[in-house]
């Protein structure tokens, strides 16, 4: 299988990273092109992110990871697989803070992107006939410049809008994270159910906590409500005669809250661990 991977920006980093943590390899140097993992029978090819959409789109690479906005703008024959859980941003329309922009009144303006396919499909739903201005990046710099009136860009902090002089305005166009995406209408590369239960297992181990505790045998229902798990908790007995351990998994953003509450119930050697891997 060939799987297309960002070389540079914004997702490269943590692209790689959760390659990594899925147990496949990946290079060393940022100028490699391409990587092959002989043991995970997979050629890694590193692309600009804007560009792996229309390799996987063309059918030259059998799946790649880019930008959900990306992969919308290119208008490039390929679905989305499996979301990614990183990379997340917001997609919207920006103006001079105070200008009183709305999308409706976009009719006639100049909007400036890098993201034409996206922001033109966006405008022609809401029935706005704008100018689009297209260019590379730094689009910020397109007002002041004189050749925009407003801005379609990505907004991650909004630290970018804000250092600019600008507001968003109107709804976000989009919600954009990392995705694994394939080709539309081909059939399922060899190896890629692999891939993606590899990769949806690091979702897992990143997003949950192990979470184990000792309560009163007679709380174990109520103490299982605050801590379901995927399936059932697991409850075994302990040698100290009433009380029973109990095992689940937990999600991490909750833990603190379920801990408390467990505490609160009369839980106690309430204990958190981290899971390196895991296949549900
Ligand atoms: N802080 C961020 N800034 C820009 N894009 C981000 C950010 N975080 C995540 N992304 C996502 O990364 C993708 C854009 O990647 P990147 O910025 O590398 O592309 P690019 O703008 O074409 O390249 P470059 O910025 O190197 O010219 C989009 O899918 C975008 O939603
Ligand atoms: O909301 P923020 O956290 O400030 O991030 C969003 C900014 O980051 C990106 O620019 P990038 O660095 O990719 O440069 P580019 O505009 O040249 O693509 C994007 O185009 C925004 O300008
Ligand atoms: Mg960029």
């Amino acid at each position: 299988m060939k799987i297309a991977v960002p070389n540079k920006g914004a997702l490269s980093e943590a692209a790689a990273q959760m390659l990594r943590e899925a147990g496949y390899r990946q290079r060393s140097d940022s100028k490699e092109l391409v990587l092959t993992d002989e043991a995970n029978h997979v050629e890694f090819y590193y692309l600009r992110p804007r560009d792996i959409a229309v390799y996987v789109g063309e059918g030259t690479l059998d799946v790649g990871i880019t930008g959900r906005d990306m992969l919308l703008d290119s208008g490039a024959r390929a679905r989305e697989v499996l979301a990614l859980g990183f990379g997340g941003t917001r997609f919207r329309f920006a103006g001079p803070t105070g200008a009183g922009h709305t999308v409706e009144g976009l009719t006639g303006q100049r909007v400036a992107t890098s993201y034409p396919g996206l922001v033109g499909a966006y405008l022609e739903r809401q029935g706005v006939k704008a100018r689009l201005i297209k260019l590379d990046g730094a689009v910020e710099s397109a007002i002041r410049l004189g050749v925009a009136d407003v801005i379609a860009d990505v907004v991650e902090t909004g630290r970018t809008l804000r250092q600019a002089g600008m507001d968003v305005f109107g709804e976000p166009i989009m919600h954009s994270e990392a995705i694994l995406i394939q080709r539309a209408e081909l059939p399922e590369p060899m190896g890629l159910e692999l891939l993606v239960r590899r990769l949806s297992g690091v979702l897992v181990a990143r997003n949950y906590v192990m979470m184990d505790y000792d309560c009163p045998a007679e709380l174990v229902d109520r103490a299982s409500a605050l801590t379901p798990g995927l399936e059932s908790p697991t409850v075994s007995p302990l040698a100290k005669s009433g009380w029973v351990a109990v095992r689940a998994m937990v999600r991490r953003a909750q833990a603190q809250q379920v801990m408390d509450d467990l505490w609160e119930l009369g839980a106690r050697a309430i204990l958190v661990t981290d899971i390196a891997a895991c296949r549900l």
